[in-house]
């Protein structure tokens, strides 16, 4: 059946016709973002969700989405999304970190010429029919300092247009490489330095613990007086109540906000004072900006939903199509031994250790891992996924590590996982043949050669004659079929191990007659989605 995808916000109807074009059933509700709770009775028919910024993906949206597996937001801010409970659930949240940039950067201009000029209010009075030419005295651009709050993708954009207007640009961002500063060509300020120097200020940061309210009353009273601020960002970085109060003193000149405290923004302290222009969050409206990050959200859903690619996922490692492809073996193996692991351990895990060797330590070894985890947590719960997996070990404490070598010798690549318990460590190690097909080849540290079965037993004993025989005739006599038998030792008279893989889930009976012998110290069904 073909995946099933809504869109719940007014995105670009090419992005429809894309999710046509791949085969995906689509359905375009573009209103139903203001309706919660019909976004709340339907959700849980759909595979992905479609969204801008009017719908709120919510822990109670999420927590009724059965079937979704990804959410695909047509911008940068996904603020809108709780990518924890997403994460928590397997979902994988992307967006579109590109697609509107030059169109938010030039918002950003806009919005600074406005209110250097004080375009609105002299267009206003002129439409009025009034011709007030000294009551709109604006400022030059040439030559003044404007101070940059985050300089990444739009504030890179900004830089270079504010550059060709002559201005002169400074920035903070605690992130930003001194490398980066000089191929940018801006310098780096602290931002206390920045508030004193700034003639302009322009906000390009996300919402965060850090940098909400960056132009707190208290830093609004350490800029330069006269200075002009644009915030094209988000909503929360600046006390809207204390820029007001700044502007009614005349300590900042003017002020340009796209984004608010709060939206659909009705009422701001902002609005209605005379050297303040506004605009209802545009930052990213332009014909070109909705189409590209409409046809980048479709495309980017689509192939995650019909090829396993992840891009622009931000819970999840980014997985090209040929990634994918080549992967495809490597993570099923990496699962199956997470899995032989967790059918094994019964008690807390406090470490999970991956070594990558060979070839498969040139893969991308975040899928890999976040596989393995899965693999290993799905015992506890069988919805963990490669998205969910990571953040509940995380929340469990367990200390996940990786390493990579290059020492194979009789295969091309393999891995081994090890976990660490309060009682033992236990590893099994496996590769992928040239089939693609997966094998086990070391558990215990004894080596063997074993297919994987969606049915398994594995048994442990002391190395001895009769073993062979035994597992033989009680399978037998319990009409199980073995489709394949592996033996492994450690010496002669060692530890033994044996890996059967059988063509039905090994009956209880089956395991209880095996114990009764005495001739095995573990026999264990494990059971693989192969
Ligand atoms: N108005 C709109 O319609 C609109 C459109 C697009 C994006 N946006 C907003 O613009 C923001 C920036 O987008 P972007 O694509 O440039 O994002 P980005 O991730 O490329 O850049 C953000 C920058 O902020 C910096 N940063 C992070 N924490 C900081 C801190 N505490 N202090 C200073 N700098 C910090 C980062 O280092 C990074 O360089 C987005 O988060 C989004 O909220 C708004
Ligand atoms: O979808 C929009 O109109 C706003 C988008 C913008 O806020 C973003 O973060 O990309």
């Amino acid at each position: 059946m073909a995946p099933k995808v809504l869109i719940s916000d007014k995105l670009s109807p090419a992005a429809v016709q894309i999710f046509k074009d791949r085969g995906i059933d689509v359905d375009f509700q573009p209103d139903l973002g203001k309706d919660k709770d019909k976004l709340l009775d339907i959700i849980g028919q759909y595979d992905g969700l479609a969204i801008r910024s009017a719908t709120k993906a919510t822990e109670k949206i999420i927590a009724a989405a059965e079937n979704l597996k990804v959410i695909g937001r047509a911008g940068i801010g996904v603020d809108n999304v709780d990518i924890p409970a997403a994460s928590k659930k397997g979902i994988i949240v992307m967006n579109t970190p590109f697609g509107n940039s030059i169109t938010t950067a030039e918002h950003a201009i806009s919005m600074m010429m406005a209110v250097a000029r004080q375009i609105p209010e002299a267009n206003a009075s002129t439409h009025a029919g009034k011709w007030e030419k000294s009551r709109f005295m604006g400022v030059e651009l040439t030559g003044k300092t404007l101070g940059i709050i985050g300089a990444g993708n739009i504030g890179s954009i900004v830089i270079d247009r504010a550059q060709g207007l002559r201005m002169k640009v400074v920035a903070y961002d605690p992130f930003l490489s001194e490398e980066r500063a000089v191929e940018i060509g801006v310098e780096k300020l602290e931002l206390d330095e920045l508030l004193a120097r700034a003639d302009f200020i322009t906000m390009h940061v996300p919402l965060t613990e850090q940098t909400k309210n960056i132009l707190s009353a208290e830093n609004i009273a350490k800029l330069k007086k006269g200075v002009r601020i644009v915030n094209c960002a988000r909503g929360g970085l600046v006390d809207e109540a204390a820029l007001a109060d700044a502007l009614k003193s005349g300590h900042v000149a003017g002020a340009a906000f796209d984004v608010f405290a709060v939206e659909p923004a009705t009422d701001s302290p902002l609005f209605n004072l005379p050297n303040v222009v506004v605009t209802p969050h545009l930052g990213a409206a332009t014909t070109e900006a909705q189409e590209n990050v409409a046809l980048q959200v479709a495309e980017q859903m689509s192939d995650y939903l019909l090829t396993g690619a992840v891009q622009n996922a931000l819970n999840m490692p980014s997985v090209t199509a040929e990634e994918a492809k080549v992967m495809g073996p490597w993570i099923k193996l990496t699962e199956h031994l997470g899995n032989f692991i967790g059918q094994m351990t019964d008690e807390p895990i406090k470490a999970i250790n991956i070594l990558f060797d060979g070839e498969a330590s040139e893969l991308n070894l975040k899928a890999l891992s976040a596989a393995t985890i899965a693999g290993i947590m799905t015992k506890a719960n069988p919805d963990t996924n490669m998205v969910s997996a990571p953040v509940i070990a995380k929340e469990r404490g367990i200390k996940v590590s990786t390493t990579k070598q290059d020492q194979s010798g009789a295969f091309e690549g393999y891995v081994k996982v090890t976990v660490v318990t309060e009682k033992r460590e236990r590893s099994v190690a496996g590769t992928v043949f040239s089939d693609g097909k997966p094998r086990f080849i070391q558990i215990k540290g004894i080596n063997i050669d074993a297919e994987v079965g969606a049915h398994m037993l594995y048994t442990t004993n002391k190395d001895r004659p009769g073993i062979i025989g035994t597992l033989g005739s009680i399978m037998g006599q319990n009409n199980v079929n073995i489709a394949n038998f592996t033996l492994g030792r450690s010496e002669a008279n060692g530890e033994a191990i044996a890996l059967l893989y059988v063509d039905e889930p090994v009956p209880a009976e089956a395991i209880e007659a095996l114990g009764a012998t005495g001739q095995f110290q573990q026999v264990k069904p494990l059971s693989f989605s192969v």
